[in-house]
């Protein structure tokens, strides 16, 4: 059945573009003629009821904007059975026959089980940590890079006039490609990422040490939060190479500012490809890039594809990194 009055919601950590993928949900339902609804706060407000009409204004002006206009949240509740049927239960009684969620990999589980209640639901890929294994991109994962990249460009210049070591940590927690590309940009002469195991003494001293001897007086390490212990990193650092280190665990920085323009983009066609699913009566799938095209595969096949780490962009960042 094709959807007529569709609903859509961010949910799990917020990311920037967010609000680019609302707006494209909410301005294209109103160009195939059909009424839309905004959820706030995740799927609380699918059981609270927190739903209102989106009209074509409002969802303007906020496509420059970080965070998302319509709030996000975890939530316990819904992550229960009785929390799924209570949520169905409500779309029924607002007469809602779709539903776009924007989130991670935990939210598209919640879309495939709202599926499985009886409300159709497409997932759009909504978090900066590029863990979504059926996808090459996520919606934020490119602003959130360039914010790392300049805050470490800043602790650069710092780094560098005292002749000291940083060791930077940055978000995602299951997925290093945060700190794989940013330790890439910002010339890290070590990078951590939880997908590889190191060693301390081979992947961060002898590195130092040989860099050292070729001139070179000041070192970044950038640490994915996956891999974590950045302040006992830093602290060996400094007791094996008597260099003045420091650490700075970048955090919720990363979350937040204005969305770059590949965010905007990407956000707003995938929002576009989401309603045209729910026009076509398609359900349970998840809206993905691949090759730099907009496709989608089916919710359940895609949270069961295996993540794809990129080792050659690995082996190009240990190579260049001296
Ligand atoms: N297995 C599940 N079944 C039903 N609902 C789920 C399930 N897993 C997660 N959810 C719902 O989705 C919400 C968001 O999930 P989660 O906190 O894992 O974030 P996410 O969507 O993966 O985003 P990110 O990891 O980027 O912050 C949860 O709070 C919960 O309400
Ligand atoms: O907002 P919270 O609950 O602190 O979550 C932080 C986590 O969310 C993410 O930012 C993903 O959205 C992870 O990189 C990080 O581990
Ligand atoms: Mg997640």
């Amino acid at each position: 059945m094709c959807a007529k009055k569709i609903a859509v919601l961010t949910s799990g950590g917020d990311a920037p573009g967010m609000n680019a993928a609302v707006r494209a949900v909410v301005r294209t339902a109103i160009s195939f003629g059909m009424e839309v609804y905004g959820v706030r706060h995740g799927y609380n407000g699918l059981l609270t009821g927190e739903v209102q009409k989106m009209e074509l204004r409002s969802v303007s002006n906020i496509i420059q904007h970080g965070g998302t206009a319509l709030f996000t949240a975890r939530s316990p509740e819904f992550n229960t059975p009785e929390g799924v049927q209570k949520a169905a239960a409500k779309c029924r009684e607002l007469g809602i026959d779709g539903v776009v969620v924007v989130g991670g990999d935990g939210s598209f589980r919640g879309a495939r089980d709202l599926t499985g209640a009886g409300v159709p639901c497409i997932g759009v890929p909504g978090t900066i940590d590029n863990d979504i294994s059926s996808s090459e991109y996520t919606i934020g994962y490119d602003t959130a890079m360039n914010t790392a990249m300049e805050m470490i460009d800043r602790i650069r210049d710092t780094t560098e006039s005292h002749d000291r070591c940083s060791v930077v940590e940055v978000m995602g927690r299951r997925c290093g490609d945060i700190a794989l590309n940013t330790g890439i940009a910002v010339g890290a002469i070590a990078t951590l990422v939880p997908e590889v195991k190191y060693d301390f003494e081979k992947d961060i001293i002898e590195r130092i040490r040989y860099a050292q001897k070729t001139g070179k007086r000041h070192f970044i390490v950038v640490v994915a939060e996956g891999v974590g212990h950045s302040e006992d990193i830093c602290k060996r650092i400094q007791e094996e190479t008597g260099i003045e280190s420091r650490a700075t665990i970048l955090g919720h920085v990363q979350r937040g500012g204005s969305p770059t323009l590949r965010d905007r983009v990407v956000a707003s066609q995938m929002g576009y490809h989401a309603v045209e699913l729910l026009r076509d009566g398609k359900s349970n799938r998840v809206v993905v890039m691949q090759g730099e095209r907009i496709v989608d595969f089916d919710i359940t096949e895609a949270l069961e594809m295996p993540r794809v780490f990129d080792e050659k962009l690995y082996k190009i960042s240990q190579d260049l990194s001296r």
